[in-house]
């Protein structure tokens, strides 16, 4: 298949109900009261609205209890229509009417680069968001490291910002904004944008010693323009530590000091990303906050101010590729943006190849490109191995479903390794003038799987043999074929040693060895990555052969390596799934400990799910659940249930549609019984642990 036959973009985004080819937003002025009382948002949303002759705005929301529109400070009259029940992720669509349209003669229709003849008015709507916003996570004090104040954080990605303010809530729309964010005295706020506070003298704008008053007020403008997205808040009793003239990492007081050392290399991530793309960091600043543990995902990329979950505290930095990824987001995804969410490989795609070209020039190792890529191969057969082959291809029709539900490390991996792929084709030298000629051509504005393939062809056109192999390159297979592609040969150098060892526990397992002699290798000293490989490669064995480690094995593994004593969340997450999927019911209050004080998709979803899969902790998966829902973020607590849910449906036949629900497993006896069972065979297992 030509390059030429890649299907055309959308011409609408199916996740989203507004209208920007019609009437598009280019600038948001909000203000807001941060109400920790009733967890909500007391805000005004002001938007610059470039309009052609069409007399409507439509923008997504989802709860938002509006009162008050105006248009050119008149009066509007606005509908919320009521959210469809086959596309409930959609929210409602808010229609303001501008009163009979645009200017004389402009043009129908706002063209992508915010350019139009129409004219621009200004559209103001006073609104309260709902205590239960899909993006906002209100924790109480006792969910924070302080346990004073209460926090707040929002998690817009990919389609929750509607939860927060009304807007154009897809990613083809990009937006300047200023803010003014009303807190309490006691708390900072922190936005995805630069503060105008000093924060060298924590001296909010208004002045904190008017003792009038006991709330103070902060600033923030973003000057470059952004998908709704990456709109991000977040305000609790916070303490800041510069860690070089344009970084500084943001935690609450107790941590800030342990962030500011796992992440003191954010400076250099950023260094050889501008020497990788030739494109300075456009940002301005790029500070880091550390959330509490119930922050859903490993990072979130807003600009100006990366989330980041405190599980990546392993107290040795070698969690700190996950601060590569986000920073490198910097210039794939936040610059140069997917237009619609079934082009999400480019964002993340790019941004893993980008986060491994920092990563080898870090740490001075061109070995570690190809070892980070095997670890990623991993984490895409975890991912191909369990989702609906739709959402495995490169390139999904997300049709009418919600992303949340096609989010995987697919756009991460395989559209890495599509990047690999063509890498090694054109050779390394060449892709990367590309590299540095695709983001130039592509900032500040949104690219289709269609655009980057067209743009590839036209950069090597004057290389004849470039050119032919682009031109031969499988990209059907490649873009729409579902399942795994074909694995690379990787430069297995830092990753075979760590691989022959997991073949020796495994033949420990089998039998095969004499007198089953368990493996003398000494791995203390090993960096953290060559165990979390040991661990995948155990993983990644157990599924080919389609067996578990016996519980012997795991607990040889446990006594050699006390991988379930291990600080670095990588290690401990893989260790726990291995013990899990033994039957080791020791492992149990090590598992519920982990799933119930850090709430990452990434490891309380696979975990859930394999409790809940595993023999003797299916009622523990649901009663742990149950008890500590609130403790999660809503997307995760939704994503946990929809988990459980598929358990229970599998577990009694019912199909895809209807049948039992998790709440047909929790009966009050069921739950009590299970886990009076449960804690006595811990605690038996325990006295016998402690006898041997
Ligand atoms: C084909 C999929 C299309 C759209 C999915 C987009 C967003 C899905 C939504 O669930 C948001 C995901 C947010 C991810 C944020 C950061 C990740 O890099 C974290 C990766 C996992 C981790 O390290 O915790
Ligand atoms: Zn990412």
């Amino acid at each position: 298949m030509t390059a030429a036959a890649v299907s055309p973009p959308p011409s609408r985004d199916p996740s989203s109900l507004s209208n920007p080819d019609e009437a598009r937003v280019t600038h948001l002025s909000w203000d807001a009261v941060v109400d920790f009382g009733k967890r909500r948002f007391l805000a005004n949303a002001r938007y610059d609205v470039n309009i052609g002759s069409f007399p409507v705005l439509r923008l997504d929301s989802s709860g938002l209890d509006v009162q008050r529109v105006t248009v050119d400070g008149k009066p509007a009259t606005f509908s919320m229509s009521v959210p469809d029940p086959k596309r409930p992720h959609l929210g409602s669509g808010l229609e303001i009417d501008l009163g009979g349209g645009g200017g004389g003669g402009g043009a129908s229709v706002v063209n992508s680069d915010n350019d139009s003849d129409g004219r621009v008015v200004s559209v103001s709507i006073q609104y309260a968001t709902s205590p239960d916003a899909s993006a906002s996570q209100w924790l109480p004090p006792s969910q924070t490291a302080g346990k004073k104040h209460p926090y707040v954080f929002s998690a817009c990605f990919a389609i929750h910002a509607r939860s927060i303010l009304p807007c154009q809530d897809c990613p083809a729309v990009k937006f300047t904004y200023d803010a003014r964010v009303t807190v309490p005295r006691w708390a900072t706020a922190v936005m995805s944008a630069i503060s105008k506070v000093d924060v060298a003298s924590d001296v909010a704008v208004r002045d904190t010693d008017d003792d009038s008053r006991d709330d103070r007020l902060f600033e923030f403008a973003q000057t470059v323009p952004i998908p709704s997205y990456l709109f991000a808040l977040a305000v609790g009793e916070l303490s800041s530590i510069d860690v070089s003239p344009r970084c500084r990492v943001w935690s609450e007081p107790s941590m800030v000091d342990a962030v500011a050392y796992e992440f003191s290399q954010v400076e250099d991530f950023l260094v050889a990303a501008e020497e990788v793309t030739s494109l300075p960091y456009q940002w301005g600043r790029y500070d880091l906050l550390c959330l509490p543990p119930s922050f859903p995902y490993g990072g979130m990329e807003n600009p100006c101010l990366t989330f980041v979950t405190p599980t990546l505290l392993a107290g040795d930095k070698s969690l700190a590729d996950v601060v590569a990824h986000e920073a490198a987001h910097s210039w794939s995804g936040n610059l140069v943006t997917n237009q619609t969410w079934e082009h999400f490989w480019l964002n993340e795609g790019w941004t893993v190849f980008l986060e491994r070209k920092i990563m080898s020039k870090v740490n001075g190792d061109g070995k570690y490109f190809d070892f980070a890529a095997i670890a990623g191969w991993a984490d895409l057969a975890d991912s191909v191995a369990l989702l609906p082959e739709e959402y495995t291809k490169l390139v999904p029709d997300l049709g009418d479903g919600d992303p949340d539900d096609a989010f995987s490390s697919v756009p991460y991996e395989k559209g890495f390794n599509l990047l690999y792929a063509l890498e090694r084709l054109v050779g390394e030298e060449k892709f990367a003038g590309f590299v540095r000629a695709y983001f130039d051509r592509f900032k500040y504005s949104t690219v289709t799987t269609r655009g980057f393939v067209d743009y590839l062809e036209l950069h090597f056109a004057d290389d004849n043999v470039a050119n032919a192999a682009i031109k031969e390159f499988d990209w059907e297979t490649w873009l729409f074929k579902p399942g795994m592609p074909e694995i690379p040969n990787f430069d297995r150098t830092l990753s075979a040693e760590c691989e022959r060892l997991a073949d020796a526990w495994i033949s420990v397992d089998d039998g095969a060895t004499a007198g089953g002699s368990l493996p003398e290798l000494d791995i203390v000293d090993w960096p953290s990555k060559r165990k979390t490989c040991l661990l995948d490669s155990l993983i990644k064995k157990c599924q080919e052969r389609k067996r578990p480690l016996s519980l012997k094995t795991v607990t040889g593994i446990k006594e050699a390596y006390s991988f379930h004593l291990s600080q670095n969340s990588e290690i401990l997450f893989r260790f726990c799934i291995l013990a899990v999927e033994s039957g080791d019911f020791s492992v149990l209050p090590v598992v519920v400990r982990f799933i119930t004080s850090q709430g990452r998709m990434k490891f309380v979803r696979p975990l859930y799910r394999a409790l809940f899969q595993s023999a003797m902790g299916k009622e523990l998966a649901v009663s742990t659940f149950i008890e500590n829902r609130d403790f999660y973020h809503p997307i995760a607590a939704k994503m946990i249930a929809t988990d459980l849910d598929e358990g229970v449906k599998k577990e009694k036949g019912y199909g895809s549609c209807g049948g039992a629900k998790l709440k047909d497993l929790i009966t009050k006896p069921l739950i009590v019984g299970g886990i009076l069972a449960l804690t006595a065979s811990i605690s038996i297992a325990l006295l016998r642990g402690k006898r041997r």
